[in-house]
């Protein structure tokens, strides 16, 4: 019998944005995992700390999700105050969900710098990688050629015949966008051009809080 499965889309979701969503989406109607997990990054490992608080970030989140049954907040990685590695945050959902088949969701700039990782290896004995295409970061760049020659490319049913390490490149359709570029078109003389790249919700709780700002 299939295992159930469990998909995780890790960000720092400064904002979480329709990308993101699309992503997930995706994911979900493709792969029909139990549930697409966001994972909030408590501390980002890599790099500058978020704009705003995970409190806010997770808020968004929630708000972003909440008419997608089958979208949902992981809070593991916010609830533990320390730098978040996937590694370590898949060992314990592992353990949290031991029936699963995990699968780490992620766009595929992030798989061009995947090797840098901490303990990249654990995390593709833990789960499958599943990758969702962003413009700019192609099949060649970065670390991406050299993982997808080593662990292959594997198709939807390929990732049912093992457990992990199996790397899926998706034929999504790359949406153009990006957190960083919302959080500047808010603070731009025009904010109400981010408005066509969030969830309403997320546009009326960032205005409601008054995030992202210009000082
Ligand atoms: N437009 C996109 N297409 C595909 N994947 C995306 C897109 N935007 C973000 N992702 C993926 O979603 C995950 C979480 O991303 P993150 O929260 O850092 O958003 P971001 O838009 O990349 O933010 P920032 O611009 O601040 O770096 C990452 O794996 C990232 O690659
Ligand atoms: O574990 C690591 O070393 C590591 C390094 C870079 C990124 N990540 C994770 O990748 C996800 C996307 O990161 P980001 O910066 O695009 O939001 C998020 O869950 C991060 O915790 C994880």
């Amino acid at each position: 019998m299939t295992k159930p499965r469990l998909a995780i889309l890790g960000g720092t979701f400064d904002p979480v944005h329709k990308a993101h969503l699309a992503c997930a989406l995706y994911v979900q109607q493709l792969l029909q995992p139990e549930q697409v997990q966001l994972m909030p990054c408590h501390l980002p490992a890599h790099r500058s700390s978020p704009g705003v608080s995970p409190e806010h970030r997770a808020a968004m989140v929630k708000l972003a999700i909440a008419p997608h049954p089958g979208l949902s907040l992981q809070t593991l990685e916010l609830d533990q105050h320390r730098p978040s590695y996937t590694a370590d945050s898949l060992q314990q959902l592992a353990l949290l969900y031991p029936q699963h088949q995990l699968l780490f969701v992620m766009g595929s700039d992030s798989l061009a710098y995947f090797k840098s990782w901490k303990k990249w290896q654990s995390i593709l004995e833990l789960s499958h990688l599943v990758v969702c295409q962003r413009p700019g970061s192609g099949r060649t760049d970065g670390d991406c050629a050299a993982l997808l020659d080593q662990f292959g490319v594997a198709t939807p049913k390929q990732l049912a015949v093992q457990q992990s390490g199996a790397i899926l490149w998706l034929d999504n359709a790359p949406m153009d966008l990006s957190a960083s570029q919302i959080r500047q078109l808010l603070q731009s003389p025009q904010p109400e051009l981010a408005a066509p790249l969030l969830d309403s919700r997320v546009l009326d709780y960032i205005r409601q809080h008054q995030l992202y700002q210009a000082m």
